[in-house]
C-alpha cells in the first residue's frame, strides 16, 4: 500500500465538473507536482486533499488510514499558499509558535522545534522580525517553516513561488527541494510552470480539464508523452494526425496513430542526406525563423504541413526564409500517441 492513495476523486461546483475520477498514489518522501494550464483543477485537488474543500465522490487514504471524512484540522497536513498569509502583527517566532500552542505542545518543545526549523530555512537571525520587514522570499520561507513546524505527514504547496521575482524564485526552488529531501516529507506542489515542475519533482502529475493526462518522472514526461495534450504542453512537440503524417511522409504512421516529434530531433541541411532504413528524409521550405536565447526556431513547410524545428543558435541564421532545405529524423523519434 502506498503512503497516499487517492481513488476516483470527484468534485463539482454546481454543474461545473472540476475533478473527474482522479486516482493517484504517492510514496512516502516523494515530491509530486500537479502541473497543468490555468483552471484545470490543480488548486481544487490540493484543497480537497487538505480537507478545506469537500468532495463529491472517491476516497483518500493517508498512511493506511481513510481520511476522506476527517476534518482539515485533524488531517495532519501542512499547507503553504501563494499569499504568505502570515500574521502581520506577530513576530516570526510567534507566527511559528501559534500552531504549536493550538496543538498544546509544551513551551520547551516549541522552542526546540522552532529553532530547528528556523535553522533549516536559514532565518535564525530573523526570529524577532515582523513579516512586514521581510522580503517576499523570506516571508515565504517563514510560511514554509510554519507549515513544517507541526511535523505534518504531508506538505501541500499551492504555487508558493508565483509572487516571487524570477532570480529569487530559482534559489527558492532549490531550497524547497533541499528542505523537502532533508526532512523526507511527502510533498505535493502545484505549479503551472513546467520548468519548475521539471526541476523540482520526483514525478509530475499532468492535469487537463480535471483529468489526469499522465503521471511520470520529468524525463519520461518530456521524452515519452502519452497523449496529444502532454506532447503539446511539454516540449512543444510537433503533433501530427495520421492524415497529416501521410501527407508529409508519404507513408502511414505506426498503428495509424497520432504522432509526436520533438522539434530538436529534426536535422536541417541544404544537401540531401543519405537515406537509410532508420531515418525519414523530407524535402521542405523555410517559412520563418526566430531566435530565442541560444535556440533558433524554424517553421518549415513539408508538402503543406508545417513542422517546428529547433537548432542551436551558432552566431548567425543558417537558413533564410523561402530557402529549400532537407530534413532528416530518426524513425524512433516519431512517437505514437495514445490519443
Ligand atoms: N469555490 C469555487 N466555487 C466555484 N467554482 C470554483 C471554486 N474554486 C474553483 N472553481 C472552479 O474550478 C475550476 C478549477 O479551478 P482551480 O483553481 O482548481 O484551477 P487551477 O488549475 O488551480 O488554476 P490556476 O492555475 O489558474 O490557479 C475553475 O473553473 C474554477 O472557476
Amino acid at each position: 500500500m502506498s503512503y497516499m492513495e487517492i481513488s476516483n476523486l470527484e468534485k463539482s461546483f454546481d454543474k461545473n465538473e472540476v475533478l473527474k475520477n482522479i486516482s493517484l498514489t504517492i510514496e512516502q518522501g516523494e515530491f509530486v507536482s500537479l502541473l497543468g494550464p490555468s483552471g484545470c483543477g490543480k488548486s481544487t485537488l490540493l484543497r480537497c486533499l487538505s480537507g478545506l474543500e469537500t468532495i463529491d465522490g472517491g476516497t483518500f487514504l493517508l498512511d493506511g488510514k481513510d481520511v476522506t471524512e476527517t476534518p482539515a484540522q485533524t488531517r495532519n497536513i501542512g499547507m503553504v499558499f501563494q499569499q504568505y498569509s502570515l500574521f502581520p502583527n506577530m513576530t516570526v517566532w510567534d507566527n511559528l509558535s501559534f500552531p504549536l500552542t493550538i496543538q498544546k505542545i509544551s513551551k520547551s518543545e516549541q522552542k526546540e522545534r522552532i529553532e530547528e526549523v528556523l535553522k533549516i530555512v536559514g532565518l535564525t537571525d530573523k526570529k524577532k522580525a515582523y513579516p512586514g520587514n521581510l522580503s517576499g522570499g523570506q516571508q515565504q520561507r517563514v510560511a514554509l517553516a510554519r507549515a513544517i513546524v507541526s511535523r505534518p505527514k504531508v506538505l501541500l504547496l499551492d504555487e508558493p513561488l508565483s509572487a516571487i521575482d524570477a532570480r529569487l524564485r530559482k534559489n527558492l526552488q532549490i531550497e524547497i527541494r533541499r528542505i523537502q529531501q532533508e526532512l523526507n516529507i511527502t510533498t505535493i506542489f502545484v505549479t503551472h510552470d513546467q520548468d519548475e515542475a521539471m526541476l523540482m519533482s520526483d514525478r509530475i502529475c499532468l492535469l487537463n480539464e480535471g483529468k489526469i493526462e499522465q503521471v511520470s518522472t520529468p524525463i519520461e514526461l518530456y521524452t515519452k508523452p502519452k497523449t496529444r495534450f502532454a506532447a503539446s504542453f511539454i516540449g512543444h512537440y510537433n503533433v501530427l494526425s495520421p492524415d497529416e503524417f501521410l501527407q508529409a511522409f508519404h507513408t502511414a504512421p505506426t498503428d495509424n496513430k497520432m504522432t509526436a516529434i520533438r522539434p530538436e530531433t529534426i536535422q536541417i541541411s541544404t544537401e540531401k542526406p543519405e537515406e537509410n532504413d532508420l531515418t525519414h528524409t523530407l524535402h521542405g521550405r523555410i517559412i520563418n525563423n526566430r531566435s530565442v536565447g541560444n535556440t533558433l526556431h524554424y517553421h518549415i513547410d513539408v508538402n503543406g504541413i508545417t513542422f517546428k524545428v529547433d537548432t542551436l543558435f551558432r552566431s548567425f541564421a543558417l537558413y533564410k526564409n523561402d530557402q529549400d532545405v532537407w530534413l532528416s529524423l530518426e524513425k524512433r523519434n516519431c512517437l505514437a500517441l495514445e490519443d
